[in-house]
This record gives C-alpha cells, structure tokens and sequence, in this order.
C-alpha cells in the first residue's frame, strides 16, 4: 500500500503539491487524475524518493521509498519512458537495469516477451515509436515482479491497440493482489481502467473514491428537448411553462433544451399543456468526463482560448434558469453556486500565492473555508465529492529495514523472477 499524509511540495514560490493524503490499496487499479500540471509526477516522484517533500510523506509498505527493504523488489516505475539511452537495444537496456539490481538475465528475456517486445530486442531503442518506447519502460518497471508499480500516464501517445493492451494489463497486474497506481489527465481513460481515484487539481485533492461512486455522484440525468426549427416562440414558450414547472433549462448549441428536475412524461404534458410540438423529447446522462471537466475547471493552469471548458462555462452562465450548482454541482463558481469551493472562492484567475509565513503542519486537517496560507488560492477547501473516508489498513511488515545507498534513477529490479508475469501478453507482440 501507498500511503501519502500532508504531501507538500514546493519549488521555490511554486506550490505544486499541498497537503495531500490518500492510500493507495493492493488488488486494485487506482487512477491518478490531474489536469496538466496538477502535480501528478510531483507526486509520484516523492513516492519513489527522487523528490524529498516540503512537508508531509508518503510510505510505501510503511516505509519512506529511500528505507524500504529491498526496493527493487517491492517498487516498479514507469515515469518517463523516454529516459532510455537511444544507443541500446532494448534487452541491452534491461539488461544494464537487471545487473544493476542483481536480476538474472533469464528475467530480461521474459520482460520483453510481457509486453510484447521480444521481435525488437535486438533492435536500438531510438528507433522505437512511442508506443514500443512506453512498452520497453513497462518493462523494466516490471523487472524486478513488484508489489507496487507506478505508471505516469502510461496511454501517452499510444494508438488504441496499444491503449487496449496497457488497459488490460494494470487489470490483470492489480487482480494478481498488486498495487496499482496510474497517472492520467484523461477521466475517459481511467474511467475504463481504475477501480479507484483519486483526483487532484493545483495539487490538492478534489475526490478519493471509487469509479462507481464517482460515477453515480457526478453522473446527473437530464432530458434533451428540441421544438420545431425556426420557431423561437415556441422554445421560449416551453422555457416558461418548464421553469414555472420547477425545471431546469439550458439551451443547448444545437437550439435544443437541456432540462433537468422534471421527469420526461412531466416535460411532455406540459409541452402539450402549453400547446407546443416536440421534435424530440430523450432521456440522458452527463457523461463522466463532463464531470471531470467540471470539477477541475477552476483548477486548470493552462487553457486554450478555444477550450472546451470555456464552451462549458458559457452555456452554463448563459442560461439564466440554471439553480445554484447547476445539474451537477461543479458549476463555474457564479455567486452561490455549490461549486465545492469555498463560496466567495474565485475560480479562475489563478495567482501563485506568497511564499507561506509558517508552515501548514503535515497531515493537519484544513478547515473547510479557513484561509490556506501555502496553497493556491482556488483550490478547494471542501473537496467536490465526499473524500472516502481513509480506511488504515496494515502496513506490509518487511524485514529489517536498510537504507537504500540512493534513490533509483530507473525503474527497479528484484533478484529472483518469478515467473507468473510471463503468462500472458507475448501473443500481443508487435
Ligand atoms: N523541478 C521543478 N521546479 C519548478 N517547478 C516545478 C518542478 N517540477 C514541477 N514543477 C511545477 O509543479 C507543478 C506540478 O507539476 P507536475 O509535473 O507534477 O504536474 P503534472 O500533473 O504531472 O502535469 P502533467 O500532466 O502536465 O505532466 C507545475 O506547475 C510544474 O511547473
């Protein structure tokens, strides 16, 4: 198990992760979303000790990474798939890894053959695409048969095959009683992959809970409505007679009506009530990635001028009719919206805020509402979604511990090679 409490980092005047505690369970797939820039590598780089935090730790297996009784063994990582020396093949390149970790060369062979790479071995790696690239990095996080493995957004770039069989293969690795935890900036994505997330925007937590519950918070039903074309008269009619009702409307790009609160046998008597034709009248629900878009949107540092959040956010502001919250509750923070933010917090418009005067005490509870000295400004203070509530859960007991002599600067190894991990796979090489 992953265990961070009060996480904090900062570099210089930047907060990039604050106060963050979460665990991460074996047997499950646990997804780590973040807008860009969130601090999702920050994050997992102080899980593996390449980052000392500001304040706060993360364990693994109850130990700090730098303490952990052979590490190669217990940890593997995927964090940057492109720091391969390009001049190596890729068993070359396992093998460095391997004899580094004192990995039988035997492991290397099944590695490759894992994640499908067993044509291309012999082959330099600089020559490899993307996709074979994030492979070979899967690889030699696989190396050591660990615990608990880490993947920093390990779809990047891959075609949908590829995408399929890195999907599959966290499940299959967290049904063997791994530990599971995968960055990505794509709810669709994880919303396929995870069982669990934990979801985090200018380094705080927004949600820590599973994809169903995720899924049945943020999901709201909504009715599609459209009346005849080039009849505005009668769409305002039935804005009238539906908001009068008690419903919700928001017009839609396409001239249709998004109308919540009012079941659809309701919506259509009092069209008829009003005397006005239906074109269409369909049940609907907000898909998962709107709600994600929702509960980051004031959490996102970088955003196109043509984004999709800023379509978002118009036709909610447009309406007029939308309560407070919106259908979903993550709204864009008009006044009294339940946006999960502090009200009068100001959601876009992010400023880096002065270097802290003290120091927020690790693993100290935030009151909600109460000024947050070292963190960004916008960041929640109430999290969207109910924060599951942490569950302890026994640490691994590993032997003595030892300090390791330095952090890894590669994915770990483990000196014997167990061979459950050969299994399966080697029919998907390429
Ligand atoms: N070494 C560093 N020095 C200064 N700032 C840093 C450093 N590393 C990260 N940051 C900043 O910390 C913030 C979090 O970065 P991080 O890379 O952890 O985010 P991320 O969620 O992984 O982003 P992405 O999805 O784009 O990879 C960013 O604003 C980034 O610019």
């Amino acid at each position: 198990m992953i265990e961070a409490v009060g996480l904090t980092k900062r570099y210089g005047a930047k907060t990039a992760v604050y106060n963050l505690s979460f665990q991460v369970r074996p047997g499950a797939v646990t997804g780590f979303l973040g807008p860009n820039g969130s601090g999702k590598s920050t994050t997992m780089r102080m899980i593996l000790g390449l980052d000392e935090p500001t304040a706060g730790h993360v364990t693994v297996g109850g130990y700090p990474f730098r303490k952990l009784p052979n590490a190669p063994r217990q940890v593997g990582a995927l964090l940057d798939a492109k720091a391969v020396h390009g001049g190596r093949s890729a068993r070359q390149h396992l093998l460095c890894l391997a004899q580094l970790s004192g990995i039988p060369a035997r492991r290397v062979d099944e590695v490759l053959g894992v994640v499908g790479l067993q044509n291309v071995a012999r082959k330099r790696s600089k020559g490899f695409s993307l996709g074979m690239g994030q492979r070979l990095g899967i690889a030699a996080a696989l190396l050591g048969d660990p615990q608990v493995l880490l993947f920093d957004e390990p779809v990047n770039g891959l075609d949908p095959e590829g995408i399929l069989w890195v999907r599959n293969f966290m499940k299959q690795l967290a049904a063997e009683g791994r530990t599971v935890f995968v960055s990505s900036h794509l709810m669709s994505e994880m919303a396929l992959t995870a069982d669990h997330l934990i979801v985090i925007g200018r380094g705080q937590l927004l949600a820590d809970m599973n994809v169903k519950d995720f899924i049945s918070y943020n999901s709201a039903d909504f009715a599609r409505v459209r009346t005849p074309e080039g009849d505005p008269g009668q769409r305002e009619k039935l804005t009238a007679a539906l908001s009068e009702a008690g419903g919700q409307v928001l017009p839609e790009q396409d001239g249709a009506l998004r109308v919540t609160g009012l079941p659809l046998p309701r919506i259509s008597d009092l069209a008829h009530g009003a005397d006005v034709r239906l074109w269409e009248l369909s049940p609907h629900q907000a898909s998962l990635e709107e709600a994600y878009m929702r509960m980051t949107q004031g959490a996102v540092d970088y955003r196109s001028t043509v984004d999709e959040r800023a379509a978002l956010q118009q036709q909610m502001s447009g309406a007029g009719a939308m309560p407070q919250g919106g259908p979903y509750g993550y709204a864009p923070g008009a006044p009294g919206q339940q946006t999960g933010f502090p009200p009068g917090t100001t959601l876009p418009g992010y400023a880096e805020p002065p270097a802290p005067p003290q120091q927020h005490a690790p693993g100290a509870p935030h009151t909600p509402g109460a000024p947050m000295p070292t963190a960004p400004p916008a960041a929640p203070a109430t999290p969207v979604a109910p924060v599951a509530p942490a569950t302890p859960a026994a640490p691994a007991t590993p032997a003595t511990p030892v300090a390791p002599p330095t952090p890894p600067a590669q994915p770990p190894a483990a000196p014997s090679a167990p061979a459950d991990l050969t299994k399966s796979d080697t029919e998907d090489a390429r």
